[in-house]
């Protein structure tokens, strides 16, 4: 009783190592090495690891296809951020892909085409709680985006403190429209934060994709390069984010982004009814049922 008193006042993400262990039984695959100063972390969906002399770990995600954020892929990416950031050395964090030409193409569509509600609300959980991980960590977080990166892969790029793109075909926004599904509204405030009101108006209504050069125009993207120069131009931006007092680059980013997260902080209950009564609509299903017609066939 007296721990789950405890467990009561931590905040959900707090709250989600116990949550994991419990409900899920997951544990990592973890193997030494040299580079890392304690282990490194590697399961089917991502690798983390840790430059102990620069304190800057690295999180790739690949999960083939392409990066879909499904419930274990969400639950390996919030085991690895909290492992990052429980990490006393650790300062900074990468984000990038190990897949060529995808960062990551968001959501996994089939968690939410006929889905069991179990799991569905399970799945929304794991995102919000990544979500609220990731944009309110302690850590520097450097998106370094070499690949198409559409809604839930944009959520994720919007959450890191900066991003590196690479020039080429490739994209990036919240395309929901596109699907016929709506970013619920800690995707929309992420965006408001990033490239301002008007645009975000813009951007979601047509479910936008931007180009790298336009990308960097509104802000969305701070940084474009070469393909091959995206990882490691996120960690040179890194070492200079790295410079400033932590403590008060900690206090900064915490005075912009906790508002943001304590919104969601006390309408995650109502947010995950929300999502799953929006989802299991008939003509949402058949909305994604057409998308993923439309995904198949373009492969012919
Ligand atoms: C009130 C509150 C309300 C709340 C209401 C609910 C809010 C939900 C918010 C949703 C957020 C999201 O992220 S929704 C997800 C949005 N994501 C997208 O629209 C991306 C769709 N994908 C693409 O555009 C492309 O695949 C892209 C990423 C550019 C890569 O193109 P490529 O040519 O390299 O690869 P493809 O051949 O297209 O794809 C390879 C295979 O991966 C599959 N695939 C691709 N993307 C996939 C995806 N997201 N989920 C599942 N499967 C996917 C394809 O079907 C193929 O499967 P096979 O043919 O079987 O091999």
């Amino acid at each position: 009783m007296a721990v789950r008193t405890l467990l009561g006042l931590l905040r959900p993400w707090q709250q989600f190592r116990t949550t994991i262990i419990t409900l899920r039984g997951k544990t990592l695959v973890e193997h030494g090495c040299a580079r890392s100063m304690s282990t490194d972390t590697t399961t089917d969906n991502l690798t983390l690891s840790l430059d102990s002399k620069t304190g800057i770990a690295t999180l790739e995600m690949h999960r083939k296809p392409v990066n879909g954020l499904n419930l274990e892929m969400l639950t390996d990416l919030n085991i690895a951020l909290e492992k990052a950031e429980n990490e006393k050395s650790c300062k900074g964090l990468v984000l990038t892909s190990g897949l060529p030409k995808i960062f990551s193409a968001g959501l996994d569509i089939l968690e939410m085409y006929q889905p069991k509600p179990e799991r569905l609300a399970e799945f929304w959980r794991t995102l919000q709680n990544m979500w609220m991980r990731l944009y309110g960590s302690r850590l520097v977080t450097i998106a370094a985006i070499a690949g198409h990166s559409p809604a839930g892969g944009c959520l994720m790029a919007m959450s890191c403190d900066y991003r590196v793109m690479a020039t080429g075909k490739y994209a990036i926004g919240l395309n929901e429209t596109l699907l016929g599904i709506v970013a619920p509204f800690w995707f929309r405030d992420t965006m408001v934060n990033t490239i301002g009101h008007r645009e975000t108006e813009r951007a979601l209504q047509l479910g936008h994709l931007y180009g790298a050069d336009e990308a960097l125009k509104v802000g969305l993207v701070d940084h474009l390069c070469d393909q091959e120069e995206v990882v490691k131009a996120a960690t040179e931006e890194m070492s200079r984010w790295l410079k400033v007092n932590a403590v008060a680059r900690q206090l900064s980013k915490s005075a912009m982004r906790q508002a943001t997260i304590d919104k969601l902080v006390v309408r995650q209950e109502q947010d995950i009814e929300d999502f799953m009564t929006f989802v299991q609509r008939d003509a949402v299903q058949k909305a994604l049922g057409f998308y993923l017609q439309s995904l198949r066939e373009k492969r012919g």
